[in-house]
């Protein structure tokens, strides 16, 4: 049994969004059904639905930053009621039994996690991601959203929040650091807040002086403009315990890595399609580290969830409906955006449905 609800699917990487009917399944087992209040949009859905990493399935929905409402639970979820703030991030599914998994990384799952979107689910069939009214997931992949924070401020934390948390975390930034976050996008502007409440002293590294004020106003000490000084890497060379990277395209990787101290780290998630080679000589001079990072695990993103309710630490926003979505998509690619598009899915009420 199914249950049909309005969603925003693409039948191809050039064709606009259009408002569908997709089937999500009624609740069985450990699956929640949630009201969708919010859905953030995040770059790693343009990336997959202009099917610039190749292997898109369409017709496809996309969106991973989920928060909404528990709207009815199947006979064997215990941690979920009806009524209850949800969030669900990039992963519905993976094996539960591998070692990854039992260490709570189901990012990291040996034998496959299963992701919210594009994804072959276990029934066969393809997943569809949060653009989307209601979404039923088992409940070991949803988290709580603590009371203080909005749906809408709230969603990006499900996979901008947990991205730039986990590597800060897992290489225990804080106090006494000079940290530097590269890429002033949606990761980024949640990096610079979590540095800052974990006590790191924060610069943004960003291509121009536009976004300074906003740095500041995030929790940066400063904000450096590669583009203003020809020799960017000589002058700030050496300055940075630990950097996380969070641009979306091919930057100067050597680059990057001269700014660490002996010792420092660079840890990569931004996912530029085309890759980049390894500068192996800026690693061996100075010792330092070259890591990415892949979201986080499900007990990691409630912390993260708990740790920005803690300290009030929301996405800043813009919202846009169901309509507006093509076109928040061309402004994120141009970098215009402060700091992450908020689909508002009340939207689909009025939205008339197309031809799937
Ligand atoms: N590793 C993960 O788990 C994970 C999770 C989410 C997103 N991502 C990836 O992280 C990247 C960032 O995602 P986002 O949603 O924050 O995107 P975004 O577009 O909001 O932010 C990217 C930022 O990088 C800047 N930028 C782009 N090209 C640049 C360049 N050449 N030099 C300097 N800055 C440049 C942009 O101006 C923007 O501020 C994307 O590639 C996305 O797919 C990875
Ligand atoms: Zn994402
Ligand atoms: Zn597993």
């Amino acid at each position: 049994m199914s249950i049909t609800v309005k969603a925003l699917q693409k039948t191809g990487p050039e064709e606009p969004f259009k408002v569908v009917n997709i089937e999500r399944r009624e609740p069985q087992g450990t699956d929640v059904l949630i009201d969708i209040k919010a859905a953030g949009v995040c770059h790693s859905d343009i990336h997959t639905i202009r099917n610039e990493w190749g292997a898109a399935k369409f017709p496809l929905a996309v969106g991973h930053e989920i928060a909404g409402v528990v709207e009815a639970v199947g006979p064997e979820v215990t941690k979920y009621k009806v009524g209850d703030r949800v969030g669900v991030g990039c992963l519905v599914g993976s094996c539960g039994e591998c070692e990854q998994c039992n260490k709570g990384f189901e990012n990291n799952c040996l034998n496959g996690a299963i992701g919210t979107y594009n994804a072959i689910d276990e029934d066969g069939t393809v997943t569809q991601g949060g653009y989307s009214q209601k979404v039923t997931v088992r409940e070991r992949f949803v988290c709580r959203i603590p009371d203080s924070l909005d749906f809408d401020v709230a969603a990006p934390l499900l996979c901008a929040g947990i991205t730039t948390y986990s590597p800060l975390a897992t290489w225990e930034v804080g106090e006494g650091q000079k940290v530097a976050v590269a890429g002033l996008g949606g990761l980024g502007h949640m990096g610079v807040q979590i540095a800052a409440a974990k006590g790191a002293e924060v610069s943004v590294i960003s291509r121009s002086r536009k976004k300074e004020e906003d740095a500041l106003a995030l929790g940066a000490k400063e904000l450096l403009a590669t583009g203003e000084d020809e020799n960017f890497f000589e002058t700030h060379k050496g300055k940075f315990d630990f950097i996380l990277n969070t641009i979306s395209a091919e930057f100067d990787l050597p680059g990057f890595m001269d700014l660490l101290k002996p010792g420092g780290k660079m840890v990569l998630v931004g996912l530029p399609p085309e890759g980049m080679p390894i500068p192996t000589r800026s690693l061996t001079g100075g010792r330092k580290v070259l890591a990415g990072s892949n979201i986080g695990g499900l007990p990691e993103t409630q912390d993260m969830l708990d740790f920005c309710g803690e300290h009030n630490i929301g996405a800043k926003i813009e919202i846009i409906g169901v309509n507006d979505v093509d076109a928040a998509y061309d402004r994120v690619v141009k970098g215009d955006v402060h700091f992450r598009f908020v689909i508002d899915t009340s939207t689909f009420d009025d939205a008339e449905v197309e031809e799937a």
